[in-house]
């Protein structure tokens, strides 16, 4: 898959291509629909058209994070489905700017050279929003690529939407969110380091920041974790705390995934861990003895749910 972060000057084997167009958060049953209807729409190579930052965090840069995943995790996730192209636009005062007209005339047409658009059928596009998925249809029309509107799936707005995945996961149910999304939530990032108290408590840890991720319920979770890069590359089981170490005064969030029967250096390495089953909050214990008691009683419960996963 090919990442073109721009959308002037582009090289030619890049134009004509048949993108879907959106945010893609989490990338869903409901964003996976679009897709679908982007690779049957042409025999162009298969691109989405997206953006960077997601444009909620351009226009309100101090709100509470919320994406799913962040961009890396989104691309790995694309170029899995098969997708050629990534456009991956840089969302600022530039694109924000651009009316409808605009944005379909300088970026799809003259700029990326587009073929063919997707998008759901509440998509929304262009200065002040103000451009909805049958503005686009009629602005391929004029300026020549054609546009396929895909209908929510679902039985309502609600059913397959990252708001509503959001929802499910700060709420700890796992099923509910694997259910709309079509896999278990991840949460990807690289091995940092900690404190270095996890191997005193018998208990090592490795750490992943949740820098502008959606925070899923506090606790401690069951996880299925693929390690991504190095040596010890390949899938494996654990129990992981989501949360702010009430144990150890104020902290800011992060994922701490302790690997069944694994005992390699992961620091710098790459982590994709799945939340499969909430299992308690996060406490704060009377003795070091009483939280490490019930970290053994964790890590049993989750090898139990897990085991045959
Ligand atoms: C299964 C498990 C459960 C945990 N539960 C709690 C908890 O309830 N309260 C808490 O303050 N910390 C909890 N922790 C986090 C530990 O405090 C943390 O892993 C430890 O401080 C090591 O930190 P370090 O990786 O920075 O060395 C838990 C960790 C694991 C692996
Ligand atoms: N079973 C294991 N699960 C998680 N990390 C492990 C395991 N065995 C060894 N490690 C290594 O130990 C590190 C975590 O040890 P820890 O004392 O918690 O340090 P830190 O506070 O830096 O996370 C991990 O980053 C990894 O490199």
């Amino acid at each position: 898959m090919q990442i073109h972060r721009d959308w002037t000057g582009l090289k030619a084997e890049a134009r004509g291509a048949s993108v879907a167009m959106g945010n893609f958060d989490g990338v869903h049953k409901g964003h996976r629909a679009v897709i679908d209807a982007a690779r049957a729409a042409s025999d162009a190579p298969l691109g989405i058209l997206t953006f960077e930052p997601h444009p909620r965090e351009y226009f309100a840069p101090d709100a509470p994070p919320f994406r799913l995943m962040n961009s890396e995790a989104r691309a790995n996730r694309l170029s899995r489905l098969g997708v050629q192209h990534l456009y991956e636009l840089p969302f600022g005062p530039v694109l924000a700017g651009l009316t409808p007209q605009a944005f379909a005339q300088e970026v799809l047409a003259d700029g990326l050279g587009i073929a063919h658009v997707t998008v759901g059928a509440d998509f929304c596009f262009g200065k002040n929003r103000a451009g909805t998925a049958q503005t686009l249809q009629d602005l391929g029309r004029t300026y020549g690529f054609g546009v396929t509107i895909v209908p929510l799936i679902g039985a309502g707005e609600a059913e397959y939407s990252s708001t509503a995945i959001r929802t499910a996961l700060a709420q700890g149910l796992t099923h509910e969110a694997e259910r709309m999304l079509g896999h278990w939530h991840r949460i990807e990032g690289e091995v940092i380091h900690g404190e270095k108290r996890g191997r005193e408590l018998g208990w090592p840890t490795a750490n992943l920041a949740m820098d502008g991720l959606h925070l899923p319920r506090l606790g401690v979770y069951a996880v299925l974790v693929d390690i991504l890069t190095g040596p010890d590359r390949g899938p494996c089981k654990g129990v992981a705390s989501l949360g702010v170490r009430p144990m150890f005064g104020v902290n800011t969030p992060n994922l701490e995934v302790n690997l069944f029967d694994f005992s390699g250096d992961l620091y710098g390495q790459h982590l994709s861990v799945a939340l499969v089953d909430f299992l308690r909050d996060e406490a704060r214990f009377d003795s070091l003895q009483a939280l490490i008691d019930q970290m053994e009683q964790d890590g049993a419960q989750a090898r139990a749910l897990l085991s045959g996963r």
